[in-house]
């Protein structure tokens, strides 16, 4: 691949006094991450030199006043803050929160207006960034409302991808929330990306119920036999390979998911904790049913281990490559679905 044509990835920080720095740093430092993508961090020179000499890792950052002056071959800083910001390890702070939110804000305007391909951000504090301008719990609920396309939060690794019903939503929320339209929404977004960003042409998802034993005929309530059930079979008769309820306590013990491309869970931790249980470290969670293109590791800000070196930049590796590979699948599928095979005349 040319120089010029690598894959801008946009970065957010994240929580300066959690892990968000130690991970990219720990992930750039390896050359190699140069010749696949030119990685643009928005922060600052400043913070990210006290991290490095913090972590002891030998990188060298190329200060930016904005990301369309990106070099390749560099670890470019757009410098969003010139002021001296004070780091404090395990900490949650307000100005952590405000920093946080104006590295993702400026990424995702950066994203929109097309001056990195793709954004991968370092994780936050969903109780610290709140204020008057900003009021979402995560970046999937931000993004949803900022980009084009309904959102999707899903769950991917190499051989598992768990999408969500519900994502950011109070337990006592959820089931008024699953409606005929939200399952409807869900199930069109998950088979989309799995064809336009997996490329799995006929994908088979499976859906898992919202009460215990999928409510077991309405003795452990009637949301599954009132909605799910009959939604489900409205999508099925349209010849979409959607298959359950499947009882979600057993699916993942029994092996079945095995058999599915992706798996949509009711709510967060009906389907995070499974997949987190599985491949933690290994996972990425991936913004699916946008007009761009955003990934993260399967973490937070690990507060407990934050500055002390420990933290594993395996999944913030991996929300990289998992990016850039969505990327590439997806501009395969729109140039293929551009010139779609003209039919021979007089074949079938
Ligand atoms: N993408 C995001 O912005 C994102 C994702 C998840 C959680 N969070 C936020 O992070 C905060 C803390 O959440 P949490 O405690 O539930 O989850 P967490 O992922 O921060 O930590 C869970 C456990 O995993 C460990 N851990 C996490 N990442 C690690 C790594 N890279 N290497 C080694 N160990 C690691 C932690 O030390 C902790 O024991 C919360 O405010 C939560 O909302 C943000
Ligand atoms: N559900 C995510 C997880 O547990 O990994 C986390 O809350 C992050 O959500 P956002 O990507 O929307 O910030």
């Amino acid at each position: 691949m040319k120089k010029e044509e690598k894959i801008k990835i946009g970065i957010s920080v994240g929580d300066l006094n959690g892990i968000g720095t130690e991970v990219i740093l720990k992930t750039f430092k390896d050359p190699r991450m140069l010749e696949l993508c030119t990685p643009i961090i928005f922060g600052s020179t400043k913070i990210l030199s006290f991290q490095k000499k913090h972590f002891n890792i030998q990188t060298n950052f190329h200060g930016i006043p904005s990301a369309d002056k990106a070099q390749h071959g560099k670890i470019n800083v757009v410098n969003i803050w010139r002021e001296s910001i004070n780091i404090e390890y395990g900490k949650s702070s307000p100005e952590a929160g405000k920093f946080a939110v104006e590295s993702f804000v400026q990424a995702t305007n950066a994203l929109k207006e097309g001056m990195i391909d793709i954004l991968v951000t370092a994780p936050i504090n969903k109780h610290n960034v709140q204020s008057e301008d900003f009021k979402f719990p995560g970046h999937t609920d931000y993004l949803g409302q900022t980009l084009e396309g309904d959102s999707l939060m899903l769950m991917v690794n190499d051989s598992l991808r768990v999408g969500l019903l519900t994502d950011h939503v109070a337990v006592k929320d959820v089931s008024a929330a699953i409606t005929p339209e939200l399952i409807k929404k869900k199930v069109a977004v998950i088979y989309h990306t799995l064809q336009q960003d997996f490329g799995i042409s006929k994908p088979k998802i499976a859906v898992l119920g919202i009460n215990p034993h999928v409510g077991d005929n309405g003795v452990i309530g009637v949301e599954d036999d009132e909605v799910l059930k009959p939604t489900l079979e409205k999508i099925k008769n349209s010849g979409k390979l959607v298959f359950g309820p499947y009882a979600a306590d057993s699916f993942f013990a029994s092996s079945n998911y095995k058999n599915f491309d992706a798996i949509l869970a009711a709510y967060h931790d009906q389907g995070l904790i499974p997949f987190k249980t599985l491949s933690f470290g290994q996972g990425v969670n991936f913004t699916a049913g946008l007009n761009k293109i955003r990934t993260s590791p399967d973490h937070g800000t690990a507060y407990e281990i934050a500055g002390k070196n420990e933290a594993d930049p395996n999944s913030f590796k991996e929300a990289v490559f998992t990016g850039i590979q969505i990327f590439k699948n997806r501009n395969m599928y729109n140039e293929i679905a551009k010139n779609p095979l003209k039919k021979q005349p007089g074949k079938i």
